[in-house]
């Protein structure tokens, strides 16, 4: 019997049901649940299947840190390896009081799917710790950083796992985490970890790269749509690193920024907000408290404004079965990861709203830590206008490519984005065996 490479025998399937949505708000039901219709479209042999639906690795770690009243505090650190059949694992660390193991694995999941949609030669991780770093200092912030990294250090290496800046965490803390790896080790190896400074081996545009990226989909999106990003309104939630720049790249290209929020409030302007004076009010006090460029309005208002597009660039869960039937926004840019939940889903697609999903929007800043890891390794660094330029090609290749998908099946960017990186994953896990 001739042995079919690219398809394995194996027994049958048992999906659960895929209309069932257990709890709304669990990452990781909303991840699995999309990843089921995708699957089934896909037609996934079971055994694939199977092994596409559990995380590789998933490390808990205690991480005790002496905080500077002299009291030990001991958090709780997570480190998910979703799966690594394509290359070393790659994604980022967030620390939040939110933190639970159900989002890592998601995110961890979503960093699997993100690498394959733009075809990196990455798989996918994700890290976090339960803490609340807006309250600690930074001498806290760093024991914490070097303690977790300690933990999780049997993962870690530029050929297995590599983490990179997410919620709450910055270069600051990619530096620390670069640093205690090396000691480790015994040598200086910068490309453990991307989105470092640039000083010590990071990559000229990381850190605007995922702004960077969510504003060239929204451009495609829109030229698809025949609508144009020079003059179209926007809305942003969360205006930390992918909001802020995802919302000043857009002003730059013309488009008129007319809500914004963090977690600290939300404001809109119909003439449009100044974008750099709300980046420079950020820097100078932390947050958008006290931001008088624009009227101070509800945070859930702002997600309901009628806008071109919308930027969900916080959290997850933000866009629900509740909220969903109010959503006024042409296209939603998902600059975070996860913010719509499965449910609510169907019902932007009855309302015609373009979704650019999170695994393809988002991408821009795996995409940069790639080229950062690339030239790590290499020992040789890029001009910021060869990054852009390569980022460029990138994301807009990929977008053309769900977008092709999402017509030839027609199915929504999001199924199709499943469709394209489960399928890339699949296609290595064959031809490597599926003990790969
Ligand atoms: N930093 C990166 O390169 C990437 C980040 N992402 C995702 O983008 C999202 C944001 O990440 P970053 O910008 O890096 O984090 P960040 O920590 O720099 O900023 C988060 C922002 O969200 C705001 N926020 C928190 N809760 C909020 C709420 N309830 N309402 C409104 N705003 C709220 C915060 O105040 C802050 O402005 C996350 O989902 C992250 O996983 C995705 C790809 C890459
Ligand atoms: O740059 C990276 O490696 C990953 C960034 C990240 O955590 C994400 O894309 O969600």
């Amino acid at each position: 019997m001739a042995i079919d490479l690219l398809r394995l025998p194996t027994d049958s399937i048992v999906r659960p049901d895929k209309d069932r949505f257990l709890n709304e708000e669990n990452p990781f039901e909303a991840m699995m649940s999309r990843f089921d219709r995708a699957a089934e479209l896909l037609d996934l042999e079971p055994g694939i299947y199977k092994i596409l639906r559990n995380p590789e690795k998933q490390l808990i770690v205690s991480v005790p840190v002496m905080m500077d009243n002299g009291d030990v505090e001991v958090f709780t650190g997570y480190r998910v390896l979703y799966n690594t059949s394509r290359g070393p694992a790659k994604g980022g660390i967030r620390f939040d009081l939110n933190v639970t193991l159900e989002e890592v694995k998601a995110l961890a999941a979503w960093m699997t799917w993100k690498c394959a949609v733009v075809n990196l030669p990455f798989g996918g991780a994700k890290g976090g710790v339960i803490c609340d770093p807006l309250s600690m200092s930074v001498g806290e912030l760093e024991r914490v950083t070097r303690r977790y990294t300690k933990g999780i250090i049997s993962l870690l290496g530029p050929d297995t796992d590599v983490p990179a800046p997410d919620v709450n965490t910055n270069e600051r803390v990619m530096a620390w985490l670069m640093d205690t790896y090396s000691m480790h080790v015994g040598r200086t190896e910068n490309a453990v970890t991307t989105g470092k400074p640039v000083e010590m081996g990071g990559s000229l545009g990381r850190k605007e790269a995922t702004g960077r990226g969510c504003m060239l989909v929204t451009k495609e999106a829109l030229t698809h749509l025949g609508m144009d990003l020079n003059g179209a309104t926007i809305a942003v939630q969360g205006f930390g690193n992918v909001g802020s720049i995802a919302a000043r790249l857009m002003a730059q290209q013309g488009a008129k920024v007319i809500g914004i929020s963090d977690r600290a409030g939300a404001f809109y302007n119909a003439k449009g907000i100044d974008i750099d004076a709300a980046i420079k009010h950020v820097q100078q006090h932390r947050s958008l408290e006290g931001f008088t460029g624009g009227d101070a309005i509800d945070a859930e208002e702002l997600l309901t404004l009628e806008v071109d597009v919308l930027v969900p660039a916080a959290l997850e869960n933000v866009i629900t079965t509740k909220n969903a039937p109010r959503i006024r926004a042409k296209v939603i840019c998902e600059g975070a990861n996860g913010p719509t939940t499965a449910a609510a889903d169907p019902i932007l697609d009855e309302k015609g709203i373009f979704v650019i999903p999170d695994i393809l929007a988002n991408a821009g800043g795996v995409t940069v830590s790639y080229f950062e890891w690339v030239q790590d390794r290499m020992g040789y660094f890029w001009s910021e206008a060869i990054v852009n330029e390569r980022l460029g090609d990138i994301m807009t290749r990929s977008f053309g490519d769900v977008l092709q998908l999402s017509k030839q099946h027609r199915v929504n960017m999001r199924t199709a984005a499943y469709m394209l990186s489960i399928s890339r994953v699949a296609t290595v896990h064959r031809l490597r065996g599926i003990y790969a």
